[in-house]
């Protein structure tokens, strides 16, 4: 009787077990998707935030450059008028041309010129509170390459697309839509967004909702801007095997409190900008490095060091969104220190082995303007037994500070030696007499005009001006984004010295992954 209830208690014990087990490790599988669907809120909510940020920093651009436009007292389309538009679009932050409209037709642009005739445009999809008329993906319009269109008075403003580049390849399964508070009007999709059409009220999904389509909205308090961010959260409870499915469910309890733990760490207190500067002093900023290509024989002429940053879980940060940040929060010179101290050590002995070859270092107008930053070059150069020639900077024709600040910090770094070239080019001031004044050797064209040859008129017409400026002022043409033979072909035609750089000769790699 004793030992049958000794068995009986036992067989309830165990059993009591089991289903504790049981229990728990389902309960840690649930807070496991739950932690999950949570992280991918969080994540959606900071790239929301970002890319809010920057589109109300290019609104908010815009409108000052329209305003800025129309108070000119100039004759429209005079080359006072013209001048003095170049002058505005060289001081803002983001826009891709400024021009005049009179009547629904653009007369002349900054970057064009007085147009041989004029280009009519359609009604305006949206018109702002403020009179601004807005037009998104303009179908009749030879800008075929600019999506974005805002006019206001007798002004209007073509809108790069460069600065939602970043946020256009929608890693991660990421899926973005900027679009009014009335979800009427789409500024842009980025990222496969194309099938996201909730409204930004509702695009909310509710913690408490476990379905693994997520989306995060958020507006602007002052302008008429919102953000939807969607993607698929990992559901952590399919697939599994029987094995696997025990072995986790084992884990899963432990497994879900530590992530909790290094969740609720991750997205602790602390700031993205401070996050930004830790990752950075943390060692975790390193280089990669593209190829550049003398186009006409393929030969490797040089490369671009561009900086790649991870957080401490190794998910890598977008170069612009970090630079801006860097930028913004007064620490991008411990990025620029950084960068130029890696490149010399990584490409020295390629420098050295290779007569003529050179290094190609991104800086942003604060190291330029940087007085000790020619000295800290300087002395990186020599340590490493290199030239000055051997090293190339490249500065973005979008610079914010004032032209002549800029010109003479340049001066500085040319008299040591340093050559210059001026990035991103056609999607800035784009103004000749300017570039006449820059002390630069070579002019890098952007690669949203490559990419347009062959598809877009507008891209080859400014390629193949580009290609003339840069003979006639006697500089060296840098083509950006070469992803074919076509595109190649096509600029070897044009300019037989031009130097390429894009996928069709290589990505951006780890120095010892670089090819000989
Ligand atoms: N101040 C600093 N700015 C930096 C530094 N490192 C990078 N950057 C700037 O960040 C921007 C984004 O750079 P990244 O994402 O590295 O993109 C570069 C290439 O990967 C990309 N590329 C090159 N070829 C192709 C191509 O064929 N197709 C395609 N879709 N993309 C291509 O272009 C970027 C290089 O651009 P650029 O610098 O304009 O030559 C970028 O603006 C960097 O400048 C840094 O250390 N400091």
């Amino acid at each position: 009787m004793q030992r049958s209830a000794r068995k009986y208690a036992w067989a309830v014990g165990l059993a009591g077990c089991l289903l504790g087990c049981l229990i728990g490790a389902v309960i840690g599988l649930l807070l496991g998707q739950v932690v999950s669907v949570e992280m991918t809120d969080r994540q959606l909510a900071r790239h929301a935030s970002v890319v809010l940020e920057r589109a109300v920093h290019v609104a908010q651009n815009n409108s000052s450059v329209l305003s800025a436009a129309d108070a000119l007292e100039t004759t429209p389309c005079s080359d006072a008028d013209l001048d003095a538009l170049r002058r505005i679009s060289f001081l803002s932050e983001y826009p891709g041309d400024v021009g005049r409209v009179e009547s629904g037709a653009v007369l002349c642009t900054a970057l064009w010129g007085r147009l041989p005739l004029p280009v009519v445009l359609p009604p305006p999809q949206r018109v702002a509170p403020n009179g601004t008329e807005l037009w998104a993906n303009i179908p009749n319009v030879d800008h075929k390459i600019i999506t974005h269109v805002s006019s206001r008075g007798n002004a209007i403003v073509f809108t790069s697309p460069k600065p939602f580049q970043s946020f256009q390849h929608g890693d991660d399964g990421l899926a973005t839509w900027i679009v009014t508070k009335d979800h009427k009007y789409t500024y842009r999709r980025l990222g496969g967004a194309d099938g996201l059409t909730l409204p930004p009220g509702k695009a909310e999904t509710s913690w408490f909702d476990m379905r693994l389509y997520r989306a995060v909205s958020t507006c602007s308090a002052s302008l008429d801007i919102c953000v939807v961010a969607s993607k698929n959260a990992v559901n952590v409870l399919w697939p599994l095997d029987a094995l696997f499915a025990s072995v986790a469910m084992l884990g899963a309890l432990s497994g879900g409190g530590i992530s909790l733990a290094a969740f609720l760490y991750r997205y602790g207190s602390r700031s993205f900008s401070e996050k930004i500067r830790q990752a950075i002093e943390g060692g975790r900023l390193t280089l990669v490095y593209q190829p550049l290509v003398r186009i006409h024989d393929r030969q490797m002429v040089g490369v671009e060091a561009l900086a790649r940053l991870t957080d401490e879980y190794g998910e890598d940060i977008a170069p612009d969104v970090f630079i801006k940040v860097a930028e913004e929060g007064g620490f991008i010179d411990r990025v620029a220190r950084i960068v130029i101290r890696t490149a010399l050590k990584e490409m020295r002995s390629r420098l050295k082995a290779t007569a003529g070859f050179h290094c190609g270092i991104n800086l942003s107008t604060g190291d330029i303007l940087d007085e000790t930053l020619c000295d800290f070059l300087d002395r990186e150069v020599k340590s490493h037994g290199l030239e000055p020639s051997q090293v190339v900077l490249e500065v973005t024709e979008r610079a914010t500070a004032d032209p002549e600040q800029l010109i003479g910090s340049m001066e500085k770094f040319r008299q040591r030696g340093y050559a210059f070239y001026l990035d991103d080019f056609g999607t800035g001031y784009s103004n000749l007499a300017y570039l006449a004044h820059l002390p630069i050797s070579g002019i890098k064209l952007d690669r949203m005009f490559t990419q347009a040859i062959g598809k877009e008129a507008m891209g080859s017409t400014i390629a193949e001006n580009v290609c003339a400026v840069a003979k006639a002022l006697n500089l060296q043409l840098i083509v950006e984004g070469i992803e074919t033979e076509e595109q190649a072909q096509y600029i070897d035609r044009l300019s037989p010295a031009a130097i390429g750089q894009g996928w069709l000769y290589g990505r951006p790699v780890p120095a010892e992954k670089l090819r000989k």
